[in-house]
């Protein structure tokens, strides 16, 4: 008698940024589907990389000034109009509601998520608070004491967009190479600095410290600045920056006001972490027996 119907399976598997072993996954669910019994194996959407090969980012390069109103109201505008251009993730600038200077941030400060900001903006996925303060001491130059005013956060901060793992640092957090290295092991490929370098440090190392740290992790780093007002009392540097994990700047505005719109590849993340496999080839052994009891 001929029996009517098929087995179907429908394999509902892990989907992580490693795209080879996506696929061992898929092909040994389909082999152990088939030896169940399925005639037809049936995998989900993009089951071989998170969110396809890319997403957009929108790192919105926008003027801040005294009104916070009115710097709320532009960030909310570019938002939409990034988001109608195709934008999956937007970036804003450090203290995009506030001119920045250890002098305003008690005016400007709210409590999250109860303030006119954070409303704003709607939805709360994370919080970071800035791990590392900006207190330096350049003479002649620049003289900056966040720790007056601020006091340092203390954890790690990332957050999973259609699963993509994304870290979030501030400014002067971008300095430490550890910070960074603690997100790319919690499984981050990208890492986003809001930040706001100013005309002494950003010439000497915006761009260096963008490109150390992808190089260093091998991910996306995206560095989001206010636009350079030359008549504020700490002049940014602008220049926000997208850095792809090979370090290469693939796009880069200049110190005006503009939103930098570009795709973020993930497949990147995997192709330069397979070809220069540093991060199984550390001595860990090494630096933390022999070397961490010497120095
Ligand atoms: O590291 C720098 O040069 C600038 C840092 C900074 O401006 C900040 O942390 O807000």
């Amino acid at each position: 008698m001929l029996k009517r119907g098929f087995k179907i399976a429908l394999v509902q598997m892990k989907v992580g940024a490693d795209k080879a072993q996506n696929i061992e996954t898929a092909v040994r669910e389909i082999h152990k589907a088939k030896s169940q019994g399925a005639h037809i194996v049936a995998l989900p959407e993009c089951f071989n990389s998170p969110y396809g090969t890319s997403f957009k980012i929108a790192l919105v390069q926008m003027k801040v000034g005294a009104d916070k109103a009115q710097n709320i109201e532009t960030a909310v505008r570019e938002i939409h109009k990034a988001k109608s251009q195709g934008a999956h993730i937007v970036a804003l600038p450090e203290c995009f509601n506030s001119p920045y200077g250890t002098k305003w941030f008690p005016e400007y400060a709210e409590e999250v998520p109860s303030g006119a900001t954070s409303r704003a903006l709607g939805k709360l996925l994370a919080q970071h608070r800035k791990m590392h303060l900006f207190d330096i001491d350049i003479p002649d130059k620049i003289t900056f004491r966040e720790s007056e005013v601020l006091s340092a956060g203390d954890q790690i901060t990332t957050f999973e967009y259609q699963g993509v793992k994304i870290g979030v640092g501030i400014c002067y957090d971008l300095r430490f190479s550890e910070m960074a290295h603690l997100m790319a092991k919690q499984g981050c490929s990208v890492l986003i600095y809001p930040a706001a370098f100013n005309m002494t440090t950003g010439p000497k190392h915006w761009e260096l410290l963008a490109k150390a740290r992808a190089n260093d992790e091998q991910l996306w780093v995206a560095l989001v600045s206010p636009a350079r007002d030359t008549e504020a009392g700490y002049v940014a540097w602008g220049h926000s920056t997208l850095v792809d994990p090979w370090a290469n700047v693939v796009a880069k505005l200049d110190e005006k006001p503009g939103t930098l719109l570009a795709d973020v590849d993930l497949s990147i993340v995997e192709e330069v972490r397979s070809q220069i496999p540093v991060r199984v080839q550390r001595r860990t052994d090494v630096y933390d027996t022999v070397l961490k009891t010497k120095c």
